[in-house]
């Protein structure tokens, strides 16, 4: 069976969705964002999955659509933010080519945009964020294979770096 090509992580606002649709069209493959699986599955957004069933519902969900995707799709997958807080997610993720989304806290914030309701930004959204970044990011680093910086660049060049960081890609000499 097909696994995936390339798992995209990051936190919210990385780009997982936006990079991970480009990086799929480039490769001619599909992409399965366990988010938007995660709401089909439901028949609800992720949002008021959290907010009417609870995150552990939320959780317990996500592993079973990213358990599926990283055994069977044959594509990209974009993973959810806060997927790697499952250990058994973690694990699994060892045997795939893993690539870290890096962001800026103050892009994230733009890119998120810190006005519209998130249920885990409810609060204090900015500080909310900071905190869920500093606390993410050893996660994110320790699982990725490849880290490709977005701030700053467009998601065509960071499309570009994650297609060079592809297992058997040999860099031009020329
Ligand atoms: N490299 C980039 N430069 C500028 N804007 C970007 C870049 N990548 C994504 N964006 C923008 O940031 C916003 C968030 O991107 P996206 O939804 O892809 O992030 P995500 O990592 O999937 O977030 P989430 O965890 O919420 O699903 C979108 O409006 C997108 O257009
Ligand atoms: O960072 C997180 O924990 C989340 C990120 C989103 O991708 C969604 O999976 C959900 O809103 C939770
Ligand atoms: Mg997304």
């Amino acid at each position: 069976m097909s696994t995936p090509i390339a798992v995209l992580i990051g936190s919210p606002g990385a780009g997982k969705s936006t990079v991970g649709r480009a990086l799929a069209e480039r490769l001619g493959v599909e992409l399965m964002d366990t988010d938007v699986e995660i709401a089909a599955r439901a028949g609800k957004p992720v949002g008021d999955i959290f907010v009417q069933d609870g995150e552990p519902a939320f959780r317990a969900l996500e592993r079973e659509v990213v358990a599926g995707a990283l055994a069977a799709h044959p594509g990209v997958v974009a993973l959810g933010g806060g997927a790697v807080l499952d250990p058994d997610t973690r694990a699994d993720l060892a045997d795939h080519h893993v690539v870290y989304l890096e962001v800026e806290f103050a892009d994230a914030a733009k890119r998120v945009g810190l006005d519209t309701p998130r249920p885990l930004l409810v609060g204090n959204p900015r500080t909310k964020l900071r905190k869920l970044l500093e606390e993410r990011l050893p996660i994110y680093r320790g699982l990725a294979s490849a880290t490709v910086p977005t701030s700053g660049y467009h998601p065509e060049e960071v499309v570009d770096a994650i297609v060079a960081s592809l297992p058997g890609q040999k860099e031009d000499t020329r």
